[in-house]
């Protein structure tokens, strides 16, 4: 089983603590979405699982061992950090080759990771001629030509065209359930709502949240009713006389906070209000995430002085 220990990491840059003495692990079969604030830490904590940088104090390491002490590194760990890092004057196919012999991995896979990431018909083209979206996708190619157990993606919907982000989307759900250990860093919510089945959040360096996602967005979001009728006032009173708070919106749909689709329904039904629509508000992993994260940002607009 290989899984990802941060344990008490810290790393200081100057006087600033990028990341502040944070306990967490990553496991195989599941992809873990790593969120946060700009600036939280995030891409510091990769790097620094991935040997690039030392840790002021603690530890980050992969099934037990540090990245450092493995031989031949892409066969365990595959990761995408910086999309603009593959050598622009070689084609794609040249670049995951040297890659490949560098590391003593079978040329085979090279045409293998063109074909998983939709790159086979432009292998051929000079990597400074890709968008950011090709050179995204060449980064995960190169991420999996070892065909790790382990993979690290920093926001690997950058640049993605809507095909390629439902692409990513199925793309982790296929490695996390070939019992890999995915962890995803995103700024987009919807998107690693679709994905993610765990989520670790920081906060300034520090860890917020280490969580299921479900639980996570059902522990922070009141579950919300929606309701259309042709008959407002009746709708109203109902809701008034049973205690519910109901909000009218300019298309004429109300939402009920804090309640549950039966409740209203019945309420409703019983008062004799027509019902044109009646529905339960999916909590988003946005609203869980901003109520979590509200006072974590580090460059928030500050409310201007009059
Ligand atoms: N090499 C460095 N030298 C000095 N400070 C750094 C360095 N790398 C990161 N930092 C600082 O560490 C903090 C954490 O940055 P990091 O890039 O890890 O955050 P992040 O969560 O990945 O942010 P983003 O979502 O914007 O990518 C920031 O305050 C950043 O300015």
């Amino acid at each position: 089983m290989t899984s990802i220990d941060v344990q008490a990491l810290t790393k200081e840059y100057g006087t600033r603590r990028a990341v502040d003495a944070l306990t967490f692990r990553v496991l195989p079969g599941r992809v873990t979405g790593f969120l946060g604030p700009n600036g939280a830490g995030k891409s510091t904590t990769m790097r620094l699982v991935l040997g690039l940088d030392r840790p002021t104090s603690g530890t980050a390491t992969i099934g037990g061992r540090p990245y450092a002490t493995f031989r031949e590194p892409l066969r365990h760990v595959g990761a995408l950090l910086d999309a603009q890092a593959a050598h622009g004057s070689r084609t794609a196919r040249n670049h995951l080759r040297a890659l490949a012999a560098s590391n003593r991995l079978p040329l085979t896979r090279v045409d293998e990771v063109l074909e998983e990431t939709g790159l086979t018909s432009v292998a051929n083209r000079r990597v400074t001629t890709y968008s950011l979206g090709m050179r995204q996708r060449l980064g995960i190619a190169a991420a999996l030509l070892g065909d790790p157990e382990v993979v690290l993606l920093d926001e690997p919907s950058n640049g993605l065209d809507p095909e390629g982000i439902v692409w990513i989307r199925g793309l982790l759900r296929r490695l996390a359930g070939q019992g890999r250990t995915v962890l995803v860093s995103s700024h987009l919510m919807n998107e690693t709502a679709s994905f993610a089945d765990h989520l670790v959040v920081l906060g300034r360096g520090r860890l917020l949240a280490d969580t299921p996602m479900r639980e996570f967005i059902h522990a922070r979001v009141k579950p919300r009713v929606r309701i259309r009728t042709t008959d407002a006032t009746a709708l109203r009173n109902v809701l008034t006389a049973h205690g519910h708070d109901a909000v009218q919106h300019e298309d004429g749909h109300w939402t009920v906070p804090d309640a549950r689709v039966d409740d209203i329904g019945h309420l409703a039904s019983a008062a004799g209000v027509p019902i044109l629509e009646l529905a339960a508000e999916e909590a988003t992993l946005e609203q869980a995430y901003l109520d979590l994260t509200a006072t974590q940002t580090e460059f928030t607009a500050q409310p201007q002085e009059v």
